[in-house]
């Protein structure tokens, strides 16, 4: 059965049309990533499916009691507020000091509990986002470009531990991003979005595809071979590129 399943969905901000006849589902454990343009309408859709925001036409239905583990876009934490990564990760659910330890551990922010949240560096930021998701033991995690400002050894690092999570907790994980260049090969299925479904399939069906190309030009075919070096089989592009070896 589908974690999450969208049938004809049409949603406006006002009289602006932002996504028209969208069609879309995730199952059980997938990997799932949403590119498209800035004002694509990515954020707005996972907006939708969480339930924030309603569609105008068309229906979304989620699984009963289904959990879902949110990490936002970017979260502002005022400099001078006192927040210790603990206290963060207690909010607005308490979880004990055992299982936020072990989270922290798991994500790769080990015994960073009494630290303030305001000093983190972006990585450390997002993983502890990551871990306050995770706590909630989610059937489906969602990040909207949760390596946004991160360096490339950075993302590709988040990514990895995104693949690590998926194995351990099982939970599938839909991901909004614009980073093209490692991003694509970590899914089972990429939907390019661009207020309509555009095109979607496996990244290397997709990043073939004309709509895609059309959206992001032709200048990512080189660069995406970052992660498919984890896929055997799957090489079939130009390895010239000097990218780094995972
Ligand atoms: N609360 C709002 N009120 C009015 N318009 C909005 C609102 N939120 C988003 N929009 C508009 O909806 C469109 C889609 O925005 P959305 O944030 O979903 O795009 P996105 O693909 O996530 O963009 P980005 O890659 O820049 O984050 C944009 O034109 C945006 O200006």
């Amino acid at each position: 059965m589908s974690l999450i399943t969208a049938k004809d969905v049409s949603l406006k901000y006002g009289t602006t049309p932002i996504l028209e006849h969208v069609d879309f589902s995730i199952e059980p454990g997938e990997i799932v990533t949403v590119i498209g343009p800035n004002g694509s309408g990515k954020s707005t859709l996972l907006r939708a499916l969480i339930g924030a925001k309603q569609p105008a036409t068309g229906q979304i239905t989620r699984k009963a009691g289904l959990r879902i583990g949110y990490v936002p876009q970017r979260l502002m934490v005022e400099g001078h507020m006192p927040l210790t990564v603990r206290r963060f990760l207690s909010l607005p659910v308490r979880h004990s000091d055992a299982e936020a330890r072990e989270m922290l551990e798991r994500v790769g922010v080990a015994g960073f509990g009494e630290r303030q949240l305001a000093d983190l560096s972006g990585g450390q930021f997002q993983r502890v986002l990551l871990a306050r998701a995770l706590l909630g033991n989610p059937e489906i995690l969602m990040l909207d470009e949760p390596t946004q400002g991160l360096d490339q050894p950075g993302i590709a690092s988040f990514y990895q531990l995104l693949e690590e999570v998926r194995q351990s907790m099982g939970c599938a994980v839909l991901l909004v991003s614009h980073d093209l260049h490692v991003v694509m090969s970590t899914s089972d299925r990429v939907i390019c979005l661009n207020g309509h479904i555009c095109c979607q399939g496996t990244p290397s069906v997709v990043s073939e595809a004309p709509e895609y190309r059309a959206l992001f030009g032709e200048g990512t075919h080189g660069t995406m071979a970052l992660y498919q070096h984890a896929h055997a089989g799957e090489c079939d592009h130009d390895h010239s590129g000097g990218h780094e070896h995972g």
